[in-house]
């Protein structure tokens, strides 16, 4: 069953989705970009607010695709006792230089999820050197939130080409960006592990606003139904 990733960007929003029983609690700062960080110290205070009662991911910011400066991030955010990390590979052809970087990383069991985006012509070859280097998952999102969802940016065959790439490869896979409650019903056909959602979750569908309760039961009850 495809689970729900909830991007949240504070500890009153993390008790929130908590309560709701979304399955992933993904910490991001939408005002600072796709993949904004969040503080480490607030990182902290969440992962330790949530006390293992939910596997919580972790967004580094988006960063440049320099392998050391996203080698010491991810180091960083390591030691806040996130289960997921999330990496944004941003159109670069370095990807291969920053992901045998990371490979050292992944041996000390460092559950890595390399962020892909779908507006941005991701080569996803990348897939099979992800699960070489001991990568946890992927998943597809949208730099730019004005192009619209997901579904708009990226074609049914290569979001479906995506997920069989993925799981082919026994890597945990995600699709987001600008996802709502109608993307859900064509996104499951696909079976992705999981839907990762901010926008939807927000008052007036504004990523920078504050989260919902009502439209975060709305998506899982959603998802629960199908
Ligand atoms: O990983 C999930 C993302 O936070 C989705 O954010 P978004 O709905 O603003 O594109």
């Amino acid at each position: 069953m495809t689970k729900m990733l909830a991007s949240v960007n504070s500890v009153e929003e993390a008790l929130v989705v908590l309560q709701e029983n979304v399955d992933i609690i993904d910490l991001k700062q939408p005002a600072l970009g796709a993949l904004g960080a969040l503080d480490i110290a607030l990182v902290k205070a969440i992962v330790a607010t949530i006390n293992n009662r939910c596997p919580v991911s972790a967004t580094i910011g988006d960063l440049p695709m320099q392998a050391q400066l996203i080698f010491n991030a991810v180091q960083t955010m390591a030691e806040t006792g996130v289960e997921y990390i999330k990496i944004g590979f941003f159109p670069d052809n370095n990807w291969q230089t920053i992901i045998d970087k990371l490979s050292g990383l992944t041996q000390n069991n460092l559950a890595l999820i390399a962020v892909l985006f779908a507006d941005g012509q991701p080569d996803l070859s990348v897939i099979h050197a992800l699960k070489n280097a001991g990568f946890t998952g992927v998943m597809l999102d949208t730099m730019d939130k004005k192009n619209g969802s997901l579904s708009q940016v990226m074609s049914k065959n290569t979001l479906q080409h995506f997920v069989h790439l993925a799981k082919n490869q026994q890597l945990l896979c995600g699709l987001a960006g600008s996802l709502t409650l109608q993307d859900i019903p064509d996104l499951l056909i696909y079976q992705p592990d999981y839907l990762g959602f901010r926008g939807a979750l927000c008052e007036q569908h504004n990523r920078t606003s504050q989260l919902n309760r009502q439209s975060t039961k709305l998506i899982k009850q959603a998802l629960a139904r199908c």
